[in-house]
């Protein structure tokens, strides 16, 4: 077993402020016993884009994080938080790893980036300021191996099909989730990737509106290989706390082998088209 926290927060555009609410939230998980706090996309600046919001690994605000994380002996799973990119205009979407120690021990790039166009507002795009990850993750973890993407990604099975091949129990989906789509897509969604993979879905997620008008739906959820729901927020900060057991995986996946039922082969060719005449 191992005890893991996930943590919903309504970050705003104030580093300093949402710097301390992590803390808080922080060392709410390590006085739970927590191993691992699994923090929500955007945690640290939640805002329009500007350079000056890229974090370096060496910079002060990611240094607090690692101090944090070795501080109180906690693997801390930073959701999304812009990194140096291509060039100032475009940061990428990481998701980083601090270990017990302070070390980062996984970097991932958010792969898919958001796009949403509702009739008569302005598009929200993500290209615009970030430039797309190309590689899948997974990190090995003591008895837990965790594949890691961030929000929009949830969108995509593949990616997840392809963490769960590497060998990952544990899927995390940190997140500032659309309160457009989440009524009508976040659980249902994450409860199909726990199902379609035999895994855990953790997801840390973000509640409230930013200062651009982007407002996030919140219900961060744990669900278990079996597609359960083991916890869940609403719409206010949370720290949820939980025992993930790798056994429950392996148990489940020698019930159900839907996983190793898939045919890559013939999904790679295009689908044959009939006709049906007259
Ligand atoms: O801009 C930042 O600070 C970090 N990036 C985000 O918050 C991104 C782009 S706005 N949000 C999503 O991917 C929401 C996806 C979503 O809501 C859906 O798939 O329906």
């Amino acid at each position: 077993m191992t005890r893991v926290s996930v943590v919903q927060l309504g970050s705003s555009a104030d580093r300093n402020a949402n710097l301390a609410t992590i803390e808080k939230s922080l060392r709410t998980a390590a006085e739970n016993g927590s191993a691992f706090a699994f923090l929500p996309e955007a945690s640290i600046y939640r805002g329009p884009y500007d350079p000056v919001h890229v974090e370096a690994e060496d910079g002060p605000v990611l240094g607090r994080m690692s101090e944090l994380a070795r501080e109180l002996e906690l693997n801390v799973v930073l959701g999304g938080v812009w990194t140096p990119g291509v060039d100032p205009e475009h940061a990428d979407n990481s998701c980083l790893v601090f270990d017990r120690t302070g070390q980062i021990a996984a970097r991932y790039r958010k792969v898919h980036l958001f796009r949403l166009d509702r009739s008569g507002e302005p598009a929200d795009d993500e290209a615009a300021f970030t430039r797309p990850g190309d590689r899948t993750v997974a990190l090995r973890a003591g008895e837990l191996t965790i594949g890691l993407s961030v929000c929009y990604d949830l969108r995509f099975p593949e990616l997840y099909r392809n963490l769960a091949d590497a060998g990952a129990t544990v899927l995390s989906v940190p997140a500032n989730f659309s309160a457009y789509t989440g009524p009508a897509h976040w659980e249902v969604l994450l409860r199909a990737r726990a199902i379609e993979n035999l895994c855990y879905v953790v997801a840390p997620a973000q509640i409230g509106t930013d200062p651009t008008g982007f407002a996030a739906y919140g219900h961060s959820l744990v669900v278990d290989p079996w597609g359960n729901v083991v916890a869940r927020a609403g719409d206010e900060p949370a720290v949820l706390t939980v025992d993930v057991d790798p056994a429950l995986v392996q148990a489940r996946r020698l019930e159900l082998r839907s996983p190793q039922h898939a045919r890559p082969d013939v999904y790679a060719h295009p689908a044959r088209i009939e006709e049906l005449d007259g």
